[in-house]
């Protein structure tokens, strides 16, 4: 046994019940909001210092991704979340990526790739296995611009336009983040203005309006609407970044406090980019504030309400991340109330997680594919468990923390394609983890 955070795929990870978790922790910078900032500094073609980069798996394939598209890319060695990216000159050819069918993220290139080569050629993107994933918006938006596309069974091939586009709108049918970013970055390249209607408005597409306006783009972004208008001319200088904190972490450590009943301080995350999640702690009667730069949970001795949680994943302005999801179900097993849970947005993913939560004896009714009700509080039996997703795998470490015996959770290349080290700073809060070969 050992407790070194250099595990292999074929390792799992133990977890035992044991006090309350208390302490202080601090989220690492989030996956999801590294990986279009990333894409959008190789767009911006500019020299790019970002920091606060996380160190988990899928952030490096994209860093190994885009070294293979030809920018440089510099860790700092004194600090390897200090990322510089440099940008190239035009290529001749596109590179082939075959990386990039590990991760969803991959598509995010292909604006970059358009201004460097004229043409991307990219895999079906991967990720979490969590039911069918399209692109098909991606698509609409570079035809929006004039591009051509062409689709395989391997992947998809797009052209750039030849003519140079003057100003674009798109109305998206439905928010997705994906395709949100996909416009923006596209008309980055572009150098022109875009109307996108419709608009995913997670803290993920916020952020990269403003590391634009960083920029020098005139940037305006609201439920409704996305504008953007590029810079006038001038010398375009190098441009500093700092990654937000992991939303995700941070819900997901809370959640964890909470089920142990414990009291904690997490640093590093923004109040608003967690509030749907604190407001279903409200409702189950957990204490929990997200300040400035924290969330604060005090759940020792707390007085439960019984309401019932009405936790369904959304993209509407203001909606559950549907990433949140898996650890308040968790968070909900364990209080009173009958409880109903709902991702349509990843329809794969109550596939992924419930028949590993019943293999620790909860009992969950399954609606349908997406939905599911279940009556708390449940008291779970660990046993061996598999991470088929990400967030999958955080919620069942989360899980293990009060089953009763053993929880061992196995498929950790998921969890750190995700988190760079989610296992300690669990135990830097006193949570009992080990590491074990499976
Ligand atoms: C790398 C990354 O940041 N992943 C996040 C991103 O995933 P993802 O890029 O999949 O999210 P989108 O918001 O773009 O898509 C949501 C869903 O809409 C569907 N869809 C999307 C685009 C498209 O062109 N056609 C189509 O059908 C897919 O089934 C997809 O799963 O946002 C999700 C929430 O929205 C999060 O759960 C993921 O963690
Ligand atoms: C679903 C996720 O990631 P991806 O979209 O990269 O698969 C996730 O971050 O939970």
């Amino acid at each position: 046994m050992t407790t070194s955070s250099a595990v292999s795929a074929a390792e799992a990870i133990a977890i035992r019940p044991g006090e309350p978790l208390v302490g202080t922790v601090r989220v690492d910078g989030s996956k999801n909001a590294a990986l279009p900032l990333l894409a959008a500094a190789a767009a911006l073609s500019r020299l790019v210092h970002l920091s606060n980069v996380p160190q988990c798996q899928d952030v490096r394939t994209m860093l190994a991704l885009l070294r293979q598209c030809g920018y440089g890319i510099a860790r700092s060695t004194t600090n390897p979340e200090e990322v510089v990216i440099q940008p190239i000159s035009a290529a001749s050819e596109p590179p082939e990526l075959a990386d990039a069918a590990s991760i969803r993220a991959s598509y995010y290139l292909v604006p970059a790739l358009l201004a460097s080569c004229g043409q991307a050629r990219l895999p079906w993107p991967g990720g979490c296995p969590v039911g069918e994933r399209g692109m098909d918006l991606h698509f609409r938006v570079y035809e929006a611009f004039g591009d051509q596309v062409l689709l395989d069974s391997v992947g998809y091939h797009v052209h750039r336009a030849a003519g140079r586009t003057r100003a674009v709108e798109i109305t998206l049918p439905f928010r997705s983040r994906g395709a949100s970013v996909a416009a923006i970055l596209r008309a980055v390249v572009e150098g022109c203005p875009l109307t996108l209607i419709q608009p995913n408005a997670s803290p993920e597409v916020a952020e990269i309006l403003a590391f634009l306006r960083g920029a020098g783009w005139d940037t305006y972004g609201d439920e409704n609407v996305v504008s953007l208008v590029p810079p006038g001319g001038g010398e375009a200088g190098s441009l500093a970044w700092e990654v937000p904190g992991d939303k995700v972490e941070a819900v997901t450590l809370a959640c964890a406090v909470a089920v142990t009943r414990g009291c904690a301080v997490i640093k590093g995350v923004h109040a608003a980019d967690v509030q749907p999640a604190m407001e279903a702690f409200a409702w189950l009667g957990i204490p929990a504030h997200a300040g400035a730069d924290t969330v604060t949970v005090q759940a020792i001795d707390t007085q439960l309400t019984g309401q019932p949680l009405r936790a369904i994943a959304s993209l509407s302005p203001g909606g559950l991340d549907a990433d949140f999801e898996p650890s308040l179900m968790v968070l909900a097993l364990g209080t009173p109330g009958v409880h109903l849970f709902g991702d349509a947005i990843n329809p794969g993913r109550h596939g992924n997680l419930i028949p590993q939560l019943a293999r620790l004896g909860a009992a969950i009714e399954q609606l349908s594919a997406t939905h599911c009700r279940f009556s708390g509080p449940q008291r779970l039996v660990g046993t061996r468990v598999t991470a088929n997703d990400i967030r999958s795998g955080s919620a069942l470490i989360v899980a293990g923390l009060t089953a009763a015996g053993v929880t061992t959770v196995k498929g950790l290349a998921q969890l750190r394609r995700g988190h760079a080290n989610l296992p300690r700073k669990l135990r830097q809060l006193g949570a009992d983890i080990t590491v074990d070969v499976a």
